[in-house]
């Protein structure tokens, strides 16, 4: 039975497993000028206050007693509104009440607002007698102020009903000892190796090694590409591999590589197939998804993790986390950067289990050449550009075409299938395509033929500590990883090449890659539903993403091996469903979805499926045709391919959903068939990108090179070239974003707002971020 998947994966499990790695944020703007660059839309978080966790608590609204009918006024009379305020006033102003209340768990902040809300409290409804009595005693001076403690600290408890259960909630969210989470596996002698080394050293080849000859075997990598490509060569070396990503099952009688003996880097990987009918299969022994995907349930004899040192990612790392505790296997390979190793080993320690390491020495030489590219008129066969923003991707693809040559184009939104057909269509030693132009979609332990890395620009996008998105040179280790793309073993080409399309950048690109990657000291961690659904039990009143960040605040976590891992992907998406009312199990389970937030359209479509949701009607095909607009036209502008790109988001979101609420989204195989249609249409826009380009305003010049040489003048470091295009065509190219409805008009208010303080501001961070770096 097929089926059997979405039994393996099962309920809690996945639910841990599908925290979003992408961004997620409250407020839209932009940075560097981007303002007309497709895509580059940055997204900045809402912060709160770290320091001090009071900030977090919101005053719950203290009903009033409907047993309160005024029996204090019958024995005392009537209080004055004035004189009660004096009374509270003057109680507020005591020295002593900010002690005690201090010693009851009101900081000054607490204090104020539940301060504010009894005053309310008592001017605006009946008092309970006891309290009326009080202040009375104390108006006719046979009481005093102090009295009204008590009572003030009643209220308190009833508007922050954590003071009751702070010790509870503390105990929820005690992530010390992350180990003993997984008993299953703790109960297993797990003997643990880690195959180390730099990139093309053979690291993933060993492990499959292991994984080959198993009776069963997982294996868990970063990327539905690279997860793709172990599910062919597995298949093909005729050891029968299930395929599973976030939104994807594919059983192994799917793979067109199985068995067949072809080479590596000549096997053509079927762009996509067809899952017909899920039931009918029974689930493979070996399976290959993606680490956010692997289930702990089941029992391997060989389990691989590759790209460990992803382990200390912010947005990811506790999947690698969970993986590696908990995966129940009787051989665990871990794969990835010798930066790991001391990391790995504390863990180790932790779970009581012995760490071997197998090092490895890169298979090919790497050469960095000692000129930058210049021109994309020096582009030959192999060549890869890597751009870290889809603007420069358009526009070298376009520049590169223009030159007479063909082009495969690579970036993390488009559809798998037609990643897999660029890859494909590179590697062909028979096709004519041979220059990729690529973003670090392809940066982690895939095996593509390319013979040179051209570095377009070494600046990228990166997450700060606040959850804020800013422009900074790229690690060392990304660096690295990207760089090892070049001259694979067992490729057409013996040697990798790795140079910078700007002479400027070329002695950073050297320094980067002179040095070991940075290592990695903490493993990231991220809560479970069950503990969030224990904190909502406690907080009923808290909204979900107020009950994360109470969470994150409250937590106490090993900071010598751990680290709460970025919860804004999830607050974002409790903040826009909160008005929707849902059970909380559900309402966790919207709130982990892979939503790509850059795409209003995904996310107003992700709520109105949520509404439905919530009405209890069926999300069906029907419904999500008109939501879509199917069927939709092929693309004849780069906007109309940006629009596909998001409704396809829109079907994986489907079907993600679909696994985890199958009654609910039941079209799970209609869907899957629009969304292999859709995916031809996007591999057709891809193929003809150029008379895309053209057909499109907001690239109005062809060549890079042009705008870099002609009057506009390009700024240094950031291959900022569309900041300046972005300057240019701001009028146009914002009226067509918004008539498209991928902006409202507000949020370009907002964006133009921002634009200009934030390319001040930018300039500024930079110049301290290298001045740090030096
Ligand atoms: N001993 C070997 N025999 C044949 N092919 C090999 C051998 N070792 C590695 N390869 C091939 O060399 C290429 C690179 O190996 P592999 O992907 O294992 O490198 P890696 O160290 O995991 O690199 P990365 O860090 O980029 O993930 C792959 O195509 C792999 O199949
Ligand atoms: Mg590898």
């Amino acid at each position: 039975m097929y089926k059997g998947f979405a039994r393996i994966l099962t309920h809690s499990d996945r639910l841990q497993s599908c925290i979003s790695p992408c961004l997620r944020s409250t407020v839209l703007c932009t940075r560097k000028g981007k303002l007309g660059s497709i895509g580059y839309v940055f997204l900045r978080t809402k912060k709160h206050d770290r320091g001090n966790p009071s900030a977090l608590f919101v005053p719950v609204p203290v009903k009033p007693n409907p047993d309160d009918i005024n029996i204090g006024e019958e024995f005392t009379g009537r209080l004055k509104k004035q004189d009660m305020l004096k009374i509270l006033n003057r109680f507020y102003q005591k020295p002593e009440v900010r002690v005690l209340a201090s010693e009851n768990g009101l900081d000054d902040q607490l204090l104020h607002q539940a301060f504010l809300s009894f005053r309310r409290h008592c001017l605006e409804h009946d008092l309970p007698p006891d309290l009326h009595i009080t202040i009375s005693d104390i108006l006719q001076g046979a009481g005093h102020v102090d009295d009204l403690f008590p009572y003030f600290l009643r209220h308190a408890r009833l508007a922050f009903p954590h003071l009751d259960c702070l010790d509870d909630l503390k105990k929820i969210s005690d992530l010390r000892t992350p180990a003993n989470w997984y008993p299953e596996a703790r109960s297993i002698n797990r003997k643990v190796i880690f195959h180390a080394g730099p990139t093309n050293s053979g690291k993933t080849y060993h492990a499959m090694e292991r994984y080959l000859e198993a009776k069963s075997g997982v294996y868990c990598g970063p990327l539905k590409l690279l997860a793709t490509e172990i599910y062919h060569k597995s298949n093909k070396k005729g050891v029968p591999c299930d395929l599973i990503t976030g939104e994807e099952r594919r059983h192994s009688s799917q793979c067109a590589a199985i068995a067949d003996g072809s080479e590596d880097f000549n096997t053509e990987i079927e762009s996509e197939s067809i899952m017909t009918d899920e039931s009918e299969f029974t689930p493979s022994s070996h399976v290959a998804c993606t680490v956010e995907m692997t289930s702990l349930n089941n029992k391997y004899e060989v389990a691989i993790i590759d790209e460990i040192q992803m382990i200390g990612d912010r947005g990811r790392g506790w999947a690698w986390t969970r993986a590696i505790l908990g995966l129940q296997a009787e051989e665990l390979h871990l794969c990835g950067e010798a930066g790991a190793i001391n990391l790995i080993e504390q863990i180790c320690n932790t779970t009581g289990e012995e760490l071997e390491v197998r090092s490895y020495k890169r298979l090919t030489e790497l050469k960095v050449e000692d000129s930058a590219l210049g021109s994309l008129d020096h582009v030959k066969p192999g060549d890869c550009i890597v751009c870290f923003n889809k603007n420069d991707i358009y526009s070298v693809s376009r520049a590169i075409e223009q030159r007479g040559h063909e082009v495969a184009v690579i970036y993390g939104s488009l559809p798998p299938g037609t990643k897999l057909a660029q890859a494909n269509k590179f590697n062909d030693p028979d096709s004519s395509c041979k220059i990729m132009v690529a973003t670090d979609a392809i940066g982690l332990g895939i095996n593509l033929s390319i013979q040179r890395i051209i570095f377009y620009s070494l600046i990228k996008p990166v997450i700060n500590e606040d959850g804020d998105k800013e422009m900074d040179v790229i690690s060392i280790s990304q660096a690295l990883q990207i760089a090892g793309r070049a001259g694979r073993y067992g490729s057409a080409w013996e040697t990798g090449y790795v140079t910078t399309y700007k002479s400027e950048d070329l002695a950073t690109l050297k320094t980067l890659l002179s040095k070991p990657p940075e290592p990695v000291t903490q493993a990231g961690l991220h809560p479970t539903a069950e503990q969030m659904e224990l904190y909502a039990y406690h907080l009923p009143h808290a909204s979900l993403s107020s009950l994360m960040d109470i969470f994150v605040h409250l937590c106490t976590v090993d900071d010598s091996l751990y680290f709460m891992c970025n919860t804004e992907a999830f607050k974002f998406l409790a903040e826009m469903i909160q008005h929707v009312p849902l059970p909380l199990r559900a309402r966790y389970v919207f709130c982990c979805a892979p939503i790509n937030n850059k795409f209003p359209f995904v996310c107003a479509t992700f709520l109105k499926m949520v509404r439905q949701y919530s009405r209890n009607e069926p999300i069906t095909r029907t419904w999500l045709c008109n939501a879509i607009e199917w069927p939709l036209p092929s693309p004849k502008t780069i906007m109309d391919l940006v629009h596909l790109e998001s409704v396809f988001d829109v079907l994986e979101l489907y079907l993600w959903l679909s696994y985890r609420f199958p009654d609910m989204f039941p079209d799970v195989k209609l869907v899957r068939d629009m969304e292999t249609e859709l995916d031809a249409v996007i591999q057709q826009g891809i193929f003809q990108i150029t008379r895309l380009l053209r057909n499109s305003e907001q690239i109005p010049h062809d060549d890079p090179e042009i705008t870099e040489k002609g009057s506009t003048k390009r700024s240094s470091r950031s291959g900022s070239l569309s900041q300046t295009r972005g300057e240019e065509q701001k009028g146009k190219l914002s009226e067509m974003l918004v008539a498209k409805g991928l902006i409202t008009p507000q949020m370009l208010k907002k964006l133009q707002q921002e634009l200009s303080a934030d390319v001040k501001g930018d300039r500024s961070k930079k110049k301290i971020n290298r001045h740090r770096r030096k």
